[in-house]
């Protein structure tokens, strides 16, 4: 009997910030677009994360109920934030992940990803099965924009800051893939917004990033 092999799906656990604090290394070139460009990035990446084949649900942690609420009509499930901090919203993400479906692998994926694209997403996940904990560190490879686990392996995200050594140094397997710019491009400044641009801004932040490239 022809037997088909069922490759693990992913829950995918994103942070969204409350609106009032987010996005602040912009506050000077978004002026008022600064939170409009917030919640634009975060519906870039939780559609793009939807439209990648092995992600079975994106978990959108946020305290503010703007973001909760367009994110949920993209499809996303919304839990509240505790406010204890980044790792701690992404910890209360994944509890919820695994109550909903406890044999999938979970991820944590940065909100400020406007040019995420689903297949560059999937290459991604495909290898992360391969590591009980592995991640993707940011464009300036100081950072992190993904980290995740194998199903039934614990989830213990060293977001902030400087998280890429803190990632490696706990153990996680760093995947070094070709072909993943839009993974790794997250937006913090006007260059990193330029940057994510020239990869192809996804549907909603292209309507923002004109205000603020070309005021
Ligand atoms: N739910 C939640 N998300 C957070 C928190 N802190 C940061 N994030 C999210 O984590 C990611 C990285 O955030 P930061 O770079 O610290 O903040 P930012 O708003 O993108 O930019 P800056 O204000 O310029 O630092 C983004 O997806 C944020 O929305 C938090 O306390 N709770
Ligand atoms: C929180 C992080 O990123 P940034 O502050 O650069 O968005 C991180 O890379 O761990």
């Amino acid at each position: 009997m022809l037997k088909v092999m069922q490759l693990a799906r992913w829950s995918i656990v994103v942070p969204v910030k409350t609106l009032i604090r987010a996005k602040t290394r912009l506050a000077g070139a978004a002026g008022p677009y600064r939170a409009d460009l917030a919640v634009a990035v975060a519906s870039d990446t939780v559609a793009a994360a939807l439209a990648c084949p092995l992600v079975a649900r994106v978990v959108v942690v946020t305290a503010d109920p703007v973001p909760a609420e367009r994110l949920a009509a993209l499809g996303a499930h919304v839990v509240n934030d505790p406010d204890r901090g980044l790792n701690a919203a992404l910890r209360v993400g994944a509890a919820e992940a695994v109550q909903l479906a406890a044999g999938d692998a979970v991820g944590a994926l940065q909100a400020d990803l406007p040019a995420l694209r689903p297949r560059e997403l999937e290459r991604v996940l495909t290898a992360a099965l391969e590591f009980d904990e592995s991640f993707v560190p940011d464009a300036a490879e100081v950072g992190t924009t993904f980290y995740g686990v194998r199903p039934g392996i614990a989830f213990r995200p060293r977001f902030g800051g400087e998280s890429r050594a803190r990632h490696l140094s706990g153990g996680a397997k760093e995947l070094a893939l070709e072909a993943i710019p839009s993974v790794r491009r997250d937006v913090d400044t006007v260059e990193d917004l330029k940057e994510a641009e020239a990869l192809g801004l996804g549907p909603a932040t292209i309507q923002i990033a004109p205000h603020i490239l070309r005021a």
